[in-house]
């Protein structure tokens, strides 16, 4: 055959396509390439100086975090009805079902590092949705180290490499946390059995924001989400964690592709817990504080729907390492709270992607929502959705687009009013170390975990300066006295030097 009879996108793995330069052009051999003699190559080989130039731009940059990770294609339905709380298309209707992309994560490592690192996980999930694509961009633990947004890029820092050693470093990790105590509640599941997962099919998902579910009046409730493994919790041990990072750094990439290669489809059921705006305002705690969890005792968990993984993805790069999450991708019935750290987030995420992707990055099939347009946006590098063809890029008096009216004003809770203010969330008091005192008897339910919990602190913490350990022991002892001096027994016998 001369040449191919269908565009390159189209073939499958295993048919026989003639192969071609990149401009189409078929090729004798991959391997021959043009030079006098024995002699110099000559630079009209398009051949080998296309083949040469496309290697050498292989690599985009990695995510800034959760650059290690994987992920599969699924469905979520609808089980129970929410319409008295919200107007999302998704969720609008018992049985309706919306097809989506997950991916998975460790935060903190590179690409290649190993999957079984002690980190929370990364649980995002693209739901294409006849409204536009609505993103949740999860974490498999319900609280998290920060609530002020200056404090993420720092934060990170301290959890990735020393810029002089470039290794990781004990003391910087635990000199971050123990003066930013309000990590602790964050610090107590990441060092419990939890910050381990046996894979990413075994984990729980969380919102850990607040968000708002709206209706079309106007009216609206605070919300959390909770995604619940149907698989069940299943955890590494320490030191579990460290023998598979050696032996198969991939393990979880590899599990959740061969769990869904052998038909094994991993599903997590969908919870809500739902506060009106005056419940919040009487609520104990700060709804917009990401370091704290809202009590399922007083806030119970409220069923919405089931979401399943059943299809890998046929090229990683294209679907996985290009998806492009975000938390201000949301859909008309769900809006962000006042949280700081979501605002933040809002800002970010697109900010790295037009970096890392490129500003058509929501051109790339993975991202594509299934009804957007939007010819205001043009040009750019990239643009191969055609570009909206003729229609004009202002929005023209002779060919109006169609405006959908969005809800009215809104209820006296966004009505903000006030003074600028340039101030940390809170200070750290008592109040921050009650919900890591009840995890830590929450850990005391189950045989061996609380002992866990202390190996695996000691032995991490171990590493740091004597003024880090010093106040590390101080910020347990602030959440249980004796957790702090068991922390600290434990840590000085596995001091080296
Ligand atoms: C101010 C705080 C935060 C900032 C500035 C921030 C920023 C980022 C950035 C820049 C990325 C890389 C995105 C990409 O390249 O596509 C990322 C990834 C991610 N972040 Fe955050 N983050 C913050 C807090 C959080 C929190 C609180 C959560 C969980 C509730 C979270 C969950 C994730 C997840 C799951 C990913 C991976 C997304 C994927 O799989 O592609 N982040 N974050």
């Amino acid at each position: 055959m001369a040449s191919n009879t269908k565009p390159a996108s189209t073939f499958r793995y295993g048919e026989k396509p003639v192969y071609t330069t990149s401009n189409g052009c078929p090729v004798e051999s991959p391997q021959k390439f043009q030079r006098i003699s024995n002699g110099p190559v000559l630079l009209q080989d398009f051949h080998l100086l296309d083949l040469l130039a496309h290697f050498d731009r292989e690599r985009i940059p990695e995510r800034v975090v959760h650059a290690k990770g994987a992920g599969a294609y699924g469905e979520f339905e609808v089980t129970h009805d929410v319409s008295d709380l919200t107007s999302v298309d998704m969720l609008n209707g018992v049985g309706k079902k919306t097809p989506l992309v997950a991916r998975f994560s460790t935060v903190g490592g590179e690409k290649g590092s190993a999957d079984t690192a002690r980190d929370p996980r990364g649980f995002s999930l693209k739901f294409y949705t006849q409204e536009g694509n609505w993103d949740w961009v999860y974490n498999n633990t319900p609280v998290f180290f920060i609530r002020d947004p200056t404090n993420f890029p720092v934060f990170i820092h301290t959890q990735k490499r020393n810029p002089q050693t470039n290794l990781k470093d004990a003391t910087m990790f635990w000199d971050y946390l123990s003066t930013h105590q309000e990590s602790v509640h964050q610090v107590m599941t990441l060092f419990s059995d939890r910050g381990t997962p046996y894979s990413y099919r075994h984990m729980h998902g969380y919102s850990r924001h607040t968000h708002k579910f709206t209706k079309p009046d106007g009216s609206f409730v605070y919300v959390q989400t909770h995604l619940r493994t149907d698989q069940g919790i299943k955890t590494f041990t320490n030191e579990e964690a460290g023998k598979m990072a050696a032996e198969n750094p991939d393990w979880n990439t590899q599990d959740l592709f061969e769990a869904i290669q052998r038909g094994e489809y991993p599903s997590w059921s969908v919870f809500i817990q739902v506060l009106t705006p005056e419940q919040a305002e009487k609520f104990r705690w700060n709804i917009f504080d990401l370091t704290k969890v809202w009590p399922q005792a007083e806030v119970p968990l409220r069923p919405v729907g089931k979401f399943t993984l059943n299809r890998n993805p046929e090229n990683y790069f294209a679907e996985i390492e290009q998806v492009a999450f975000s938390p201000s991708h949301l859909v008309p019935g769900v809006e962000p709270s006042a949280d700081p750290v979501l605002q933040g987030r809002l800002f970010s995420y697109p900010d790295t992607q037009r970096h890392r992707l490129g500003v058509n990055y929501q051109q790339i099939p993975v991202n594509a929502p299934l009804n957007a347009f939007n010819p205001f946006q043009r040009d750019g590098a990239m643009a191969v959705n055609g570009n909206y063809g003729a229609n004009p890029g202002y929005p023209s008096s002779y060919h109006p687009l169609t405006y959908k009216p969005v809800s009215p004003a809104l209820a006296a809770h966004e009505q903000w009013a006030g003074s600028v203010v340039n101030a940390v969330f809170a200070e750290v008091g008592p109040a921050d170390y009650v919900q890591a005192a009840a995890l830590w008897q929450v850990l005391g339910r189950t045989p061996g975990q609380q002992d866990n919990f202390v190996h695996n602190v000691a032995v991490h913490l171990c590493g740091a300066h004597v003024d880090t350990r010093e106040r590390t022991y101080g910020m347990f002892a602030n959440v249980d006295a004796g957790l702090g001096a068991r922390i600290r027994e434990e840590t000085e016998k596995n001091v080296k030097n």
